[in-house]
């Protein structure tokens, strides 16, 4: 059974604004001589309900920009709008309360919130339906796979309400099987959702297979060097050979920016 949809709160939300939007964005780590330039003047945005993925060679900032959007750190230069959106994130490591049940886990964003005890309760039963968990609620985090528990992790970034997504390698530690399942999942609760999400990962045929766009940053300072469209029909099989042909194409744009620097 699949819980019904909520109705979204759009009033939050101006018309055809991107949902999150990224102006000339700079962060040094440190000060003076000893200060780190990890993102330079990224201009980037990502529209409402579209899914963005981006990749870029180690330490590039990937992750120091997901946290700029999410609002965690402070860019030092320039401007990000993410306008009356309400923003989750979701990590390589589903950090889980491990002495909380599922339900638990899930209710936790709620229960920030102030929602009554017996609405928490039942909307977390319905976002582990979406979840494919129904009937996990009383289990603890280490009586499930990994792959479980990164589902538990979505169910509770979807109890945030969250209108965007932030994905820093949500799938990166889990085998190939479970993560094409997860893929498919991720997929129907976008589209069902309307979520917009911006999914950043290591692998290039990932991001081919979810993206409607993959963005590539250079290495360090990250900067954006190239915006790929893609338009392949969905819903994609990592395997095809439609999805193989841009990844390639894409993985060959990826090694010249990695040789480059050497790194
Ligand atoms: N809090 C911090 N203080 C100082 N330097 C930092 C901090 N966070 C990140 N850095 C540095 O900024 C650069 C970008 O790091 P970031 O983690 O954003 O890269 P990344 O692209 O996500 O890396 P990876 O692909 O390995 O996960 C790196 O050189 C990192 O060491």
């Amino acid at each position: 059974m699949t819980a019904p949809l909520r109705e979204r709160t759009d009033s939050r939300i101006q018309g055809g604004e991107p949902a999150v939007r990224l102006d000339g964005v700079s962060k040094i780590y440190g000060q003076g001589k000893n200060g780190l330039l990890a993102l330079d003047n990224v201009s980037l945005s990502v529209g409402q309900g579209e899914f963005v993925c981006m990749l870029g060679a180690s330490g590039c900032g990937k992750s120091t920009l997901l946290s700029l959007v999410a609002g965690l750190d402070s860019p030092t230069a320039g401007r990000i709008g993410t306008e009356g959106r309400r923003i989750a994130m979701m990590f390589q490591e589903p950090a889980l309360f491990p002495w909380l049940t599922v339900s638990a886990n899930v209710e936790m964003a709620m229960r920030v919130q102030g929602v009554a005890k017996r609405e928490r309760q039942t909307r977390a039963a319905e976002f582990l339906e979406i979840v494919h968990l129904g009937g996990f609620g009383d289990k603890r985090p280490h009586e499930l796979s990994g792959g479980m528990r990164q589902r538990v992790s979505l169910a509770r970034a979807l109890a945030q309400d969250a209108d965007v997504l932030l994905m820093d390698e949500p799938f990166g530690a889990l085998d190939a099987m479970t993560r094409d399942l997860l893929h498919d999942e991720l997929e129907r609760i976008w589209r069902e959702r309307g979520l917009s999400v911006l999914f950043v990962t290591h692998n290039v045929r990932e991001a081919v297979r979810l993206g409607d766009r993959v963005v590539l940053l250079s290495s360090r300072p990250g900067r954006v060097v190239e915006d790929f469209p893609v338009t392949l029909d969905r819903p994609r099989h990592t395997d095809s050979a439609e999805v193989a042909k841009i990844a390639g194409a894409i993985t060959g744009r990826l090694r010249e920016e990695v040789m480059r620097h050497g790194s």
